[in-house]
């Protein structure tokens, strides 16, 4: 199948990178190599680390990145070891980090990756596909508790508990091997009436697994921060993020890491020494333009926040 996938907020996470063409980025999620296209021809004697844990991923950007080699050093591992992804290429500090988060449009198309309630495939939605967990050891291993936490939590789903349970009585029968059998699940337990118009009833709860199968909450935090302590002085880092819960992570992190001392107010004497380390350059994120959402509808939750290390 073809690589297809559209960059989400091109033109503004290109400007918001503020590139020089003899600074060092990174792009942390390289998918189909849309923005790192855009980054390497601002480049002259600059350099672009591509990473990702999709290994697909890495062989479509490896491709389209073929006529910059030399300015290229593309990386298969998880974003969240960038301190050591650097090491390794022996790069001390970047002048800029691009993260675009979630799954490329390509992911969700090859069915057999089972991150797609749309296709019937083994329930996998690993994006790196080296790792044990799968979306099936969620859904047969995790206990109704653990169940109702993911899906309320990363889901944001108002049936969890509902799900959770269906879920739970349906394995006392069989195991729910496939995306298309937990969809029918996932519509048992919704109501008809509740189901009516809006998205598709198993978006949510597929959201809460592929999360939980990616750890791609647990993980953007400490990275945000390993981030700012790799950038140069005016170096930026750019998110964009495709929900709210990690959207609140992006805005909670810069915030934090945008505050001198946190001492409480009524210490006489600052004790945590805590300097700030990001000047937050989008007080709100840009989203994208109409026409943006028109031509690629799954730009529509995309939100870039951009900071600056100081
Ligand atoms: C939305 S796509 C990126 C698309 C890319 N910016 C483009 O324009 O073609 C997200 C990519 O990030 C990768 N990814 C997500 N989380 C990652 C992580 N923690 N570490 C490395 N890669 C990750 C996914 O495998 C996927 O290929």
């Amino acid at each position: 199948m073809k690589f297809e996938h559209v960059s989400v907020l091109l033109n503004e996470a290109i400007k918001g990178l503020n590139i020089k063409e003899d600074g060092t980025y990174v792009d942390g999620t390289l998918g189909g190599a849309g923005h790192s296209k855009e980054i390497v021809k601002r480049l002259t004697t600059g350099r672009l680390i591509g990473v990702d844990q999709d290994i697909n991923a890495i062989k479509k950007a490896k491709e389209e990145l073929k006529d910059y080699k030399e300015k290229v050093t593309i990386v298969h591992n998880n974003f969240r070891n960038i301190k050591d992804v650097l090491n390794e290429v022996g790069i001390d500090k970047v002048d800029g980090v691009l993260l675009d988060l979630g799954v490329s449009s390509h992911q969700l198309d090859v069915a057999e990756r089972g991150f797609s309630y749309k296709h019937d495939a083994p329930l996998d939605m690993r994006m790196d596909t080296t790792q044990s967990l799968k979306a099936w050891n969620i859904v047969n291993e995790y206990d109704e508790e653990q169940l109702y936490r993911i899906i309320k939590e990363y889901g944001e789903e108002k049936w969890a508990s509902r799900i959770a349970k269906f879920i739970i009585e349906e394995r006392k029968i069989n195991q729910i091997n496939t995306t298309g059998e937990l969809v029918e699940v996932i519509k048992k337990a919704i109501p008809k009436g509740a189901r009516k118009g809006g998205s598709h009833p198993a978006k949510r709860t597929f959201q809460a697994i592929r999360i939980e199968v990616n750890k791609e909450l647990d993980i953007l935090e400490d990275t945000i921060k390993d981030i700012c302590d790799v950038l140069n002085p005016n170096g930026r880092v750019c998110i964009i993020t495709f929900h709210s819960l990690e959207d609140r992570i992006v805005k909670r992190t810069f915030k934090e890491l945008n505050k001198d001392c946190i001492c409480p107010p009524d210490l006489p004497v600052c004790q945590c020494n805590k300097k700030r380390e990001l000047k937050i350059i989008t007080r709100k994120p840009i989203i994208p333009s109409e026409e943006e959402i028109e031509k690629n509808p799954r730009s529509r939750s995309a939100k870039l926040r951009v900071g600056e290390k100081v």
